[in-house]
């Protein structure tokens, strides 16, 4: 893959949700839901636009959250991510956490893949009623505002994603178009605030680093906004092996299917592989070490609520095509996915510098 390549027009559908709105006519809301549950049955990924989380929100939003990873590490360090892989909360320095597409509990894998470094620090916030992943705010001196501010975006968030369930289950035909809403009270929801400093290309190149290796999401959807930096690459459901360059979009959601609804599914709708590397134009490079721009950006990821129990949905199977899962709880399910993610040990008491 070269790193000069320019970047080509935008391959993943772009769903219009200005149609979805309470006024709109039962057909034209049928139509914009017809058209996103199919995108989400072949490609899995998608740009949603005027989706109602506000421009100006967004442009706080990635404010508030370049001017946390601007602070020194010390004081980024008043938030650590707690030890372990079962609360996923705080702050996470550069190479904390692995991402990965294996799924194991062999802990000595989990150091191996460590080797390769991602380079990029994130900080990750839940409801303040989750008491199985309590938050981890910075004292409010150190950023004043901050918390409020996030907290008001996490449920600006869920509102939205609330209209995206809706409509799957509109566009899949699910005798409740309701039913998901049941299942998403949005108090096992998490959103993350990532930042990947600049890097040089070659390393990226040479994968000695990875800003985020291939991998897909384990919970029902994610809502990702990311900044004109580019990079995030989706895999071809048609083409294993081939990954589509996801450019950005102003002010758009990208939105993927994880995969617990997958499996909800029995496999209808898809999960995808994504990753983050290059960006793709070459202006987003300088120096001779072609240090690639700092990127940032915000991926929100919805999950059922804690207890749920993940059962085939009976419009997904038949005689001809049973379910292929048995059914699974929530949090059984998630400490199974976390557990390679973060180290066991515990954290160094100094990370190192982002
Ligand atoms: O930074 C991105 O664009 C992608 C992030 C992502 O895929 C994740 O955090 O799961
Ligand atoms: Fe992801």
């Amino acid at each position: 893959m070269g790193s000069m390549e320019e970047p080509q027009p935008h391959k993943l559908p772009v769903i219009d949700f200005a149609n979805w709105r309470e006024d709109s006519t039962p057909e034209q809301r049928y139509q914009v839901a017809k058209e996103l549950a199919d995108a989400c049955h072949n490609v899995g990924f998608v740009y949603i636009i005027n989706h109602g989380v506000t421009p100006d929100l967004l442009e706080e939003a990635f404010g508030w959250s370049k001017r946390l990873f601007d602070l020194e590490t010390e004081k980024k360090m008043l938030a650590p991510h707690p030890n372990g892989p079962t609360v996923h909360r705080g702050y996470s320095w550069p190479g904390l956490e692995k991402v990965s597409q294996v799924i194991s509990t062999d802990m000595e894998l989990g150091e191996k893949l460590r080797e390769v470094r991602d380079c990029k620090e994130s900080y990750e916030i839940g409801s303040d009623e989750n008491e199985e992943q309590p938050n981890v705010w910075l004292p409010d001196e150190v950023l004043p505002g901050f918390r409020k501010f996030m907290t008001n975006f996490y449920w600006e968030c869920h509102k939205t994603s609330r209209e995206i369930l809706t409509a799957i289950g509109t566009g899949m035909q699910l005798q409740d178009p309701e039913f998901l809403l049941r299942f998403h009270a949005g108090h096992n929801n998490q959103l993350r605030l990532l930042h990947y400093p600049p890097i040089p290309a070659v390393e990226l190149e040479e994968e000695s680093s990875a800003r985020m290796p291939a991998h897909s999401d384990w919970g029902s959807i994610t809502m990702l906004f990311q900044d004109d930096c580019g990079g995030l690459e989706v895999e071809n459901q048609h083409k294993a092996g081939e990954f589509i360059k996801a450019l950005p979009i102003k002010n758009a959601i990208i939105m993927n299917i994880g995969d617990l609804l997958m499996r909800w599914s029995n496999d209808y709708l898809k999960s995808t592989l994504h990753r983050v590397t290059l960006p793709p134009a070459s202006d987003r490079y300088t120096g001779t070490e072609r240090m690639t721009r700092a990127r940032y950006s915000i991926p929100y990821f919805i999950s059922p609520d804690i207890d749920s129990v993940i059962e085939c949905l009976k419009e997904c199977a038949s005689t001809t095509n049973p379910a292929k899962y048995g059914p699974v709880v929530q949090r059984e399910y998630r400490l199974m996915r976390a557990k390679l993610q973060y180290p066991e040990k515990p954290a160094p008491s100094t990370p190192i510098a982002a």
